[in-house]
C-alpha cells in the first residue's frame, strides 16, 4: 500500500481519555505496518500544561511496554487552550518549527479530540491563522461525535465549520464504519451473485439491527444523563449501519458515490410522527439485578447520574424505508447497555417459502431463513437454512454455514482508529460520515427527541442489568421475535415501568 504524503497530525484535547485510549495505540500499530508516512509528527494540543516527555509517558498505559521508543520520538505537545486566540499564533509557530526540523511539507490534519463545545472555536482560531486552508499543501479537519445534539445543533454545527473549512476538508468519525466487518458488508452484497438478486422486498421478511454492550456507563454518567441511547449510538452507528445494509449499489467505491447511497436511504425513512412514536419507539433504564448471585448498580446508582433520571440505556424502534426496494419491509434496531452480551449483529429473515411440503403432523413449523451479519465480537456470517435430518422420512431441521473473520490464517482485524486514520491520511473520507447524512439522521430522530422532552407520561421502562430490555421491545415485532444471541443472566429478569 502506498504510504500516506508527509503530514504533522495536531490532536487538540490530547491530554483525555480517547487519545490514549484510541488514537495513539491506533498510531502505534499503523508505525508498526510501516504504513505512517516517510516524514510524520503528532502534535498534542490542550490545555493541561505538559513538555513532549511529560505527553509521551502519558500514552504508556496503552502501548505495549517495549519497542515504542523510536514511535514516540515522534510525539510532541504544545500547550494550546481553544479559547486563546495567541495559543494558536504559538502553535503555528511551533508547526513550522518541527516542519523545517524533519524537512516536511506543511500539511495538517487537526483532530478534534475535544469536547464538541470547542469545535467552532478551534476551527475559527485555525482558520484566523490561516492553517484552515491552502492552495498547495492538504488541511483536513477530524471530528468526533456527538455531531450535535438534535437537528438543529447538528444543522449550526455543520454551519459554523464550513464558514471556516470545505466540506471535502471535514472528516466526521464514526467508528463503527471503520470497523472491518461493517466494509465487508459492501463486499459481500456487492461482490457476490448470489445475494444481491435476493436483498429487496420481494425476498425480505425483515431487518433487524442490534447493537448490545455488557458494560454500563462506567465512568461517563455526566456525559450519558446528556445524551441516553439514543443520540449515542442509535442517531450514528446504527442508521449508518442501516445505509450500509439498505443501500442502492454505488457507481464505484469512492466516498462521494458511496455517501450519496446513504444518504438517499436516509432520505427514504418514513418519517415517525411525535404522535406515532409510542408505538414505534420503546426506551427503558437498566436497574439494579443481581447476575449469577453478584448484586450489579442500576443507572440511577452510578456516578454522575441523577438519582431521578429519566434518561434511556436502552432503545428499539420499528421503522420503514420507502423506496423501490424496501417498500413495506420493516425494519427493527435496537441498542442498549448492560445487556446479556456485547454483540453487534444485522439479521436479514428471508421470507418463507410459499407453500409448506414439509409442515405435516409431528414436524416443527417452517422457520425463516436468515442471514447474521456478526459485526462484533467473532465477526463473520451466518447462514441458516433448512436440511433433511438424516434417516426415514422427511424430517427437517435448521442447520449453520457460519464463516468466522478469525478463521483467515494470519489475519489480523484492524482497530476501527486505525482503519478511519489511515484513511484521512490518504484523503480518503468514503468511510466517513458526510453533513447532509449527518442531517438527515437527525431529521429522523428528531420527533422522538420531542415527544420524550414533550410529554413525560411516555413510559421509560426499567430492565434488569443483564436481560434483554423491556418486554415491549419483544412486541415491537410482530410476526417473530429478535433474535437473542444469548439468554438473559440477570437472576431477576422481570419488567417495571420507571
Ligand atoms: N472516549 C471515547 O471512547 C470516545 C470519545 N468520543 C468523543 O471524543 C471527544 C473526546 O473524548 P474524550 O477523550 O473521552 O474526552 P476527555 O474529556 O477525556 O478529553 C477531552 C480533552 O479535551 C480537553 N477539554 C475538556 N474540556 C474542554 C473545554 N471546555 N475546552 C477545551 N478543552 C477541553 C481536555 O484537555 P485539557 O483540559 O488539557 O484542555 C480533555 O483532556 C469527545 O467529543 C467525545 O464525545 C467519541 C467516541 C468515543
Ligand atoms: O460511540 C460509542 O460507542 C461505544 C460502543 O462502541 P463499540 O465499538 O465498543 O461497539 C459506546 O460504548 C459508547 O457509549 C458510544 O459513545
Amino acid at each position: 500500500m502506498k504510504k500516506p504524503e508527509n503530514h504533522i497530525l495536531v490532536i487538540f484535547g490530547a491530554s483525555g481519555d480517547l487519545t490514549k485510549r484510541k488514537l495513539i495505540p491506533a498510531l502505534f500499530c499503523l508505525y508498526k505496518q510501516n504504513l505512517l508516512p516517510e516524514k510524520f509528527a503528532v502534535l498534542g494540543a490542550s490545555r493541561t500544561p505538559l513538555s513532549d516527555e511529560d505527553f509521551r509517558a502519558k500514552t504508556d498505559e496503552f502501548l505495549p511496554n517495549e519497542g515504542t521508543e523510536e514511535f514516540k520520538k515522534m510525539l510532541f505537545y504544545e500547550p494550546v487552550s481553544p479559547t486563546e486566540p495567541d495559543d494558536f499564533g504559538k502553535l503555528k509557530s511551533r508547526l513550522e518549527i518541527l516542519g523545517s526540523e524533519r524537512n516536511m511539507d506543511p500539511n495538517y490534519i487537526f483532530y478534534l479530540s475535544t469536547p464538541p463545545s470547542v469545535y467552532e472555536i478551534i476551527a475559527k482560531n485555525l482558520a484566523d491563522q490561516r492553517l484552515s486552508k491552502s492552495e498547495e499543501y492538504f488541511r483536513r479537519l477530524i471530528i468526533e461525535k456527538p455531531f450535535g445534539t438534535d437537528l438543529g445543533s447538528a444543522r449550526k454545527l455543520n454551519r459554523d465549520l464550513l464558514h471556516y473549512f470545505e466540506e471535502n476538508q471535514v472528516y466526521r468519525i464514526d467508528h463503527y464504519l471503520g470497523k472491518e466487518s461493517v466494509q465487508n458488508m459492501l463486499v459481500t452484497r456487492f461482490a457476490n451473485g448470489i445475494f444481491e438478486p435476493l436483498w429487496n422486498r420481494n425476498f425480505v421478511e425483515r431487518v433487524e439491527v442490534t447493537s448490545a454492550e455488557s458494560l454500563g456507563v462506567e465512568e461517563r454518567g455526566g456525559y450519558y444523563e446528556h445524551s441516553g441511547a439514543l443520540r449515542d449510538m442509535l442517531q450514528n452507528h446504527l442508521l449508518q449501519l442501516v445505509g450500509f445494509v439498505a443501500m442502492e449499489p454505488p457507481v464505484v467505491i469512492e466516498a462521494d458515490a458511496i455517501r450519496n447511497e446513504i444518504v438517499k436511504v436516509f432520505q427514504s425513512l418514513r418519517p415517525i410522527s411525535e404522535e406515532e412514536v409510542e408505538k414505534f419507539v420503546i426506551r427503558g433504564q437498566y436497574i439494579a439485578s443481581t447476575i449469577k448471585g453478584e448484586k450489579v448498580k442500576g443507572y440511577r446508582e452510578e456516578p454522575g447520574v441523577d438519582p431521578h433520571s429519566r434518561t434511556e440505556t436502552f432503545v428499539a424502534m420499528k421503522f420503514y424505508i420507502d423506496n423501490w426496494r424496501w417498500g413495506g419491509v420493516p425494519f427493527y434496531i435496537r441498542t442498549g447497555k448492560k445487556l446479556p452480551a456485547r454483540v453487534t449483529e444485522i439479521v436479514i429473515h428471508f421470507k418463507q417459502v410459499p407453500h409448506h411440503l414439509f409442515n405435516h403432523a409431528g414436524m416443527p413449523g417452517p422457520v425463516d431463513n436468515q442471514l447474521v451479519i456478526r459485526i462484533q465480537p467473532d465477526e463473520g456470517i451466518l447462514l441458516k437454512f433448512r436440511m433433511k435430518t438424516p434417516g426415514a422420512g422427511f424430517q427437517a431441521q435448521t442447520v449453520n454455514m457460519d464463516f468466522h473473520y478469525s478463521d483467515l490464517a494470519d489475519i489480523r482485524l484492524p482497530s476501527a482508529y486505525e482503519r478511519l486514520l489511515l484513511d484521512s491520511m490518504q484523503g480518503d473520507a468514503t468511510l466517513y460520515s458526510r453533513g447532509d447524512a449527518v442531517e438527515e439522521a437527525w431529521r429522523f430522530v428528531q420527533p422522538i427527541l420531542s415527544a420524550w422532552e414533550n410529554n413525560p407520561h411516555i413510559p421509560v421502562y426499567g430492565y434488569p442489568a443483564g436481560t434483554w430490555g423491556p418486554e415491549g421491545s419483544d412486541k415491537l415485532i410482530e410476526d417473530g421475535q429478535w433474535r437473542y444471541p444469548c439468554k438473559n443472566l440477570s437472576d431477576d429478569g422481570t419488567y417495571c415501568e420507571l
